[in-house]
């Protein structure tokens, strides 16, 4: 016991030494000659510790995205190196489905690459900048720290972290769950609070190419041509276009342009971005928007024909009553004044920007979808060739569609009514959605019934022919009465 006394007591001035020695530093060095002893001791420390070790941020060079090596490194450590870990954290992902087990901050995770051990450890630090955020977490940074001998240098940089890199994101591909995104209204959005100026739900339309009522030649291309785009990384990189494609989709309400657009999705794997343009204040927020999207996605614009402002007549009409406004009230406002910037509106040129100018070359493979009711409502510039590389019309069911309907709503390949739903729908337009509808009904039985669902349709088509025959003899008679009209005038 007393050896134990003296060894602490031993201990204990050793400490009150170095602590005094300290103060002394402390108070009577001055402050340079304190930083060159720092720097000094760095060194000697240096020369006795044999590792190095590299960060990697959250936010990295471009302050707008998540790094990305940032994201890859998380999915590869929960993957792989997860099960080594002492401290994890659970977190419920794919949209409050699945759990996901991470590691926990300042938890220490080795890793071992060619017989190599490499230790990682994920950490945050405060922002130094003086800034008061009033949303908790806003001021942390997070990061992650690996650390090795140094004279495996060369390895981690040259082999392992990209090795890291690529594993990372195989690991995210797999796992993701698809999203569809919107952007939030003008109004809600605080740039300083959400990191995204989109807020998602999990995408999970069941649409497919097989379920979808066109016929196969169409279809066919419209794959092929989704095929060829996924596959031409290169091709792009080499004639120097950004890696992009543009579709318009027309044609009358129902015929199933917004579920082409989740079988594309689904086809494809990407995301969805809805970009609903009318909650878009300004060009600038617009290139915010665009900025926030990610590659392997689809961008979708719907009913761009009732985005008011992007005709250029109408844009032209409003610039003219909006300059006569300002010779009177508007002429003391600022050139920043926000207001002003709020009725500048997303216009025509902002969107064609968006589309095709300098924004649109970062990061690739991105989708972008029209769709409309009234194409020739459309600005040309807007749809030119080169823009929406492809026009796809989708027009009323004919018989080709209604097959692939009958198929899947009815497993229905043959039968008696067909021939003359074929002769009908040849005669009548009827949207495919209410075809669908008409193949939807259940019997008493609670079944669905081919032939009462097939003789529905039958007598449904009916009615529409009536319809129109009859339509087109009222505008007839309207025609003539009006050519009669004006010679009564005269
Ligand atoms: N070609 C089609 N194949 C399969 N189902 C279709 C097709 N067209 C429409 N439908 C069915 O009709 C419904 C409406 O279709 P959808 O919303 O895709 O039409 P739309 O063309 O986007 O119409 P709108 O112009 O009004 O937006 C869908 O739920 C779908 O089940
Ligand atoms: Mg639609």
């Amino acid at each position: 016991a007393a050896m134990m006394v003296e060894r602490w007591a031993g201990f204990g001035s050793a400490m009150a030494t170095v602590i005094f020695l300290w103060s002394v530093v402390q108070n009577y060095v001055p402050p340079t000659f304190r930083l060159y002893l720092t720097a000094w001791a760095a060194k000697v420390a240096a020369c006795f510790n044999p590792y190095l070790q590299i960060t990697i941020s959250e936010y990295g060079a471009e302050r707008f995205q998540r790094s990305d090596f940032f994201l890859a490194i998380e999915a590869y450590l929960s993957d792989a190196c997860a099960r080594r870990a002492r401290k994890l954290k659970a977190e419920l992902v794919k949209d409050s489905k699945n759990l996901r087990v991470t590691v926990d901050d300042h938890e220490e995770v080795t890793d071992d690459f060619s017989g190599t051990t490499i230790w990682w450890y994920a950490s945050k630090r405060q922002s130094k900048a003086q800034v008061i955020t009033f949303y908790p977490g806003e001021d942390e940074r997070r990061f992650y720290k690996v650390v090795f001998h140094r004279r495996h240098r060369d390895l981690v940089v040259d082999s392992y972290l990209p090795f890291v890199l690529g594993e990372g994101r195989a690991v995210t591909v797999k796992n993701r769950q698809r999203r569809l995104f919107t952007n939030n209204a003008s109004r809600n959005w605080n740039p300083y609070r959400s990191k995204s100026v989109w807020s998602h739900v999990p995408f999970e339309h069941p649409a497919t190419f097989d379920t979808l009522a066109m016929h196969p030649d169409e279809k066919e291309a419209i794959v092929d041509d989704l095929m060829a785009f996924q596959e031409s990384k290169d091709y792009y990189a080499k004639v120097g276009k950004a890696w992009k494609r543009g579709y318009l989709l027309y044609g009358p309400p129902g015929t199933g342009k917004s579920t082409m657009i989740a079988a594309m999705a689904n086809f494809l794997d990407y995301d969805v971005y809805d970009l609903e343009l009318t909650a878009v204040k300004n060009n600038t927020e617009l290139r915010k928007l665009f900025i926030e999207t990610t590659g392997k996605s689809i961008i979708v614009i719907e009913d761009i024909d009732c985005s008011i402002d992007l005709t250029g007549k109408r844009r032209k009409d409003k610039k003219a009553s909006s300059d006569k406004d300002s010779d009177d009230d508007d002429k003391p406002k600022l050139p920043m004044d926000p207001e002003k910037d709020d009725a500048t509106k997303v216009t025509l040129s902002g969107l064609l920007n968006f589309i095709d100018g300098l924004w649109s070359a970062c990061g690739g493979e991105r989708i972008i979808i029209f769709t409309t009711n009234h194409k020739d409502k459309l600005d040309p510039a807007l749809i030119r060739r080169g823009r929406m590389d492809k026009h796809i019309e989708m027009s009323y069911c004919r018989f080709e569609g209604f097959k692939v309907l009958a198929k899947n709503y009815l497993d229905v390949i043959e039968h008696e009514l067909f021939e003359e739903i074929q002769r009908l729908l040849k005669e009548t337009d009827m949207s495919p959605a209410d075809v669908a509808e008409n193949l939807m009904p259940m019997s008493k039985k609670k079944k669905r019934d081919p032939d009462l669902c097939l003789s529905g349709l039958v007598k449904a088509l009916k009615q529409a022919k009536v319809a129109k025959a009859k339509e087109e003899e009222e505008a007839e008679a309207k025609k003539a009465k009006e050519k009669e009209e004006p010679k009564e005038d005269k």
